[in-house]
């Protein structure tokens, strides 16, 4: 039996065992043992048996947003009020043990939202479940970062300390680095743009320091390559978002709004929530396409919401699997195409708001 699974029997137990004077022995036992088994997982565990439980989630939906935070900063409460999936949330630490996933519905996507455990400082070297938590968060293409307003600022930063300690790198964009081996050997450096911060000598300072030398006589393939530079680096958005503003003054409030990246909620008087969805959507900035049928107008009540940067052909397994075998050319109109409308191909890449219309062979 696993951890999460005595854990759930004593907690059934305690459940069913009515509490007065007899049970009052057995009822105590039976807590300790919970918080020895609690305890139990949120050390960095040796055994393998507890290394992912719980934490693999199938990916769903249009979009997967991670909550980081703190214990009891109001993660579980938060998917509860947005999602139908109910979170248990308590006042102690460490009420969730494991990944719970819920589903947002907005403007016609499915955004799968992940409550998380609580990490603390020092979770990307393993402790608690922090390890667990941030390979979830690195599978996101949002992270929330959930902090509580009545607690200072020093657990945001520890926080990002955490992520970027482990390659996840938070409103960053992904750096405009092209790097190719050469053949011959040696370095042939290149910029497009007048660089400030970068001289030639210290490229090549830091391709020496990474033991990346021009030699003939090294095979190395370009994916080894690429992985130096490129490392295990995640770029992903992150919206801050303050919860429990109803315990703070309003000049305090007024104060964490006007941060970057930052929303004030408080779940507990269901204020703000509206807009935070308005920011996650905007940050998740999906496409919506609309499909159109030859000789009708388009349809505008059912968008095909997809991830940035999809292709026609991603279009045609969203309606169909088999359509992409059967496809001749695609009618694009939109921001995407210089004409309205272009003939296209399966590849081309498709913007927010075009209107497709498919032609099979
Ligand atoms: N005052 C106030 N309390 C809140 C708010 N949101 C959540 N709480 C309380 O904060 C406590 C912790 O909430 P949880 O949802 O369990 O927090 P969590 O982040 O999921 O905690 P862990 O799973 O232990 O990491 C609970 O007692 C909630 O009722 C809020 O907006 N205002
Ligand atoms: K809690
Ligand atoms: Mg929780």
């Amino acid at each position: 039996m696993g951890i999460l699974e005595k854990i759930s029997e004593i907690e059934k137990e305690i459940a069913r065992t009515q509490k007065n004077k007899a049970t009052e022995y057995h009822l105590g036992l039976l807590k300790a043992k919970l918080a020895k088994y609690r305890a139990q997982l949120l050390e960095p565990s040796k055994s393998a048996s507890s290394k992912g439980e719980g934490f693999d989630v199938m990916k769903s939906g249009d979009a997967r947003v991670a909550l980081i935070g703190f214990p009891s900063v109001g993660k579980s409460t938060f998917l509860s009020l947005m999602t139908s999936t109910a979170s248990e949330a308590a006042s102690y630490e460490f009420t969730t043990l494991t990944c719970i996933p819920g589903v947002i519905e907005y403007k016609g996507a499915n955004i799968q939202l992940l409550d998380l455990p609580g990490i603390i400082e020092g979770a990307a070297q393993g402790k608690g479940r922090g390890r667990q938590v941030i390979a979830v968060a690195r599978t996101a293409d949002v992270v929330i970062m959930m902090l509580d307003a009545t607690k200072g600022e020093v657990q945001r930063s520890l926080l990002e300390k955490e992520l970027e300690s482990v390659g996840i790198r938070l409103n960053k964009h992904k750096p405009n680095i092209y790097f190719k081996p050469k053949k011959g050997g040696g370095i042939s450096f290149n910029s497009t743009v007048t660089l400030t911060q970068c001289s030639e000598k210290l490229v090549q300072l830091i391709l020496h320091e990474y033991s990346i030398l021009p030699e003939k006589s090294k095979d190395c393939s370009p994916d080894e390559f690429i992985d130096v530079i490129v490392g295990n680096r995640v770029y992903m958005p992150c919206l801050y978002v303050y919860n429990k503003i109803d315990q703070i003054s309003m000049e305090e409030v007024d104060r964490l709004a006007r941060k970057p990246n930052s929303v004030v909620i408080s779940c507990g008087m269901k204020l703000n929530l509206d807009y935070l969805l308005e920011m996650l959507w905007e940050y998740l900035a999906l496409t919506c396409i609309y499909t159109k049928k030859r000789g009708q107008r388009p349809d505008f009540t059912d968008a095909i919401i997809l991830r940035k940067g999809a292709s026609v052909e991603h279009v045609c397994h969203r309606i169909h699997r088999s359509l992409a075998s059967q496809f001749k050319y695609a009618l694009v109109w939109g921001t995407s195409t210089k004409y309205s409308p272009q003939r296209v191909g399966l590849t081309h890449t498709m913007e927010h708001e075009d209107v497709i219309q498919i032609v099979k062979k």
